[in-house]
């Protein structure tokens, strides 16, 4: 089971994983690209082949990890996290040391200001993408421009790229920095909206005093059972369950008692060995509905009865007394076809609930057609 920590480190992750998506691609067609035009390839043929295919093999290895991602954060995120940063971190140092040597090195002065500018590009590049993780971020951003600041301090005469180096980097790191609170902000406001509207979605679902599913919720099963069922001619059961003089009840416990004794029903039938393809619902007032998704006709006779009992044998306990509570119950259950609303089935089931409240209450009754309704 994820815990909701590890969920939110996920969402981070992935996030950053397609945002540095583009870089793996460009990287690998940056280093032709800036050597092409400007004959680099052919004044340094081994150079250019070595940073061209160290960016190239960095880039796959890359894609193969962004390929596995779930595999590989499925097995350890610790593990995931750190191949990116391996990764990514192998990329800024190849390009920092061709930014070192495009600057302080005069084999690659026909290239340094195409390298300036591709380096600036890429810096800021690598910031916005990793700023999901701004350690991330800026050890990248180190990594790139580091060694370039250093050597301008050490190398003679070289103290004003050095500044201006320091000047860029100071300026993006602050903008990494600021980005990425505001990432975090826009991201928890992220987080809690889809918390809200979960919890939103929930209690539509939800009746409030029982805590099981609502009218609405039970309706909308019903629907998508009764298309699901006419498809494959399937017998969809429904069985109303009304407790027996619950208005007495309320007069003689009061309504707080009353509704205590609806939570009581309400659980009971919950727990009452329903398969996890049942629904059970309260259908209003001191009615509950109970919606059998796979059970045959044959079988819900027993399931009433079953249920019956079971409310009758579950004693509501109020200050260590026992209340008697009892249920009557209608059932129906029909093989629907395109003709048939489901309206028609819940309409059969109170017909068969209202002749088991006339027969003395505590019963099941089956409606069988629109003539004949049993006693079990
Ligand atoms: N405490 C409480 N009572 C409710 C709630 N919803 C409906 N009721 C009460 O349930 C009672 C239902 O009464 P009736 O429809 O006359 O039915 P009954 O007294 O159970 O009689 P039979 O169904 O014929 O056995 C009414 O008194 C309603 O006020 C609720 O949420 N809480």
């Amino acid at each position: 089971m994820i815990d909701k920590d590890e969920k939110i480190q996920y969402r981070i992750d992935m996030d950053m994983l397609s945002r540095a998506k583009t870089g793996i691609f460009l990287y690998a067609i940056v280093m032709p690209v800036v050597f092409w035009p400007f004959d680099f390839y052919q004044l340094q043929p081994e150079l250019s082949v070595i940073f061209a295919l160290s960016m190239l093999i960095v880039s796959l290895l890359r894609a193969v990890h962004h390929v596995f991602a779930e595999r590989i954060y499925g097995y350890s995120a610790r593990l995931w996290r750190g191949m990116f940063f391996l990764l990514s971190g192998c990329h800024a140092c190849i390009l920092s040391i061709f930014f070192v040597l495009s600057i302080y090195d005069e084999r690659f002065t026909p290239i340094l200001h195409v390298t300036m500018l591709a380096i600036g590009g890429i810096c800021s590049g690598a910031v916005v993408a990793l700023i999901p993780r701004i350690k991330f971020a800026l050890t990248n951003l180190t990594i790139l421009l580091g060694p370039s600041i250093i050597m301008g301090l050490v190398i003679e005469g070289k103290l004003p790229f050095a500044g201006m180096i320091a000047a860029y980097y100071g300026f993006i790191a602050m903008i990494g920095v600021r980005s990425s609170k505001e990432y975090i902000r826009s991201f928890e406001i992220e987080l809690k909206l889809d918390e809200q509207n979960s919890e939103l979605e929930k209690q539509s679902k939800i009746d409030a005093l029982t805590t099981i599913y609502n009218r609405g919720y039970f309706n909308s099963e019903l629907e998508k059972q009764w298309d699901y069922a006419t498809r494959l001619n399937l017998t969809v059961t429904v069985l109303l369950i009304d407790i027996d003089h619950f208005k007495s009840f309320n007069d003689n416990y009061g309504h707080l008692v009353g509704d205590a004794c609806l939570i009581h029903i309400a659980t009971t039938l919950d727990k009452a060995g329903k398969r996890k393809t049942d629904l059970v619902a309260r259908f209003g007032g001191e009615e509950f509905v109970l919606l059998l998704l796979e059970s045959g006709k044959s079988e819900a006779p027993a399931i009433a009865e079953m249920l019956r009992r079971k409310i009758e044998e579950t004693p509501f306990v109020l200050n260590g007394r026992e209340l008697p509570v009892t249920a009557s119950i209608g059932v129906a259950s029909v093989q629907p076809d395109a003709k048939m609303k489901p309206k028609r089935l819940i309409e059969q089931a109170d017909a068969a609930l209202y002749t088991a409240k006339a027969a003395g209450r505590n019963r099941v009754n089956i409606f069988h057609d629109t003539t004949q309704i049993t006693t079990i």
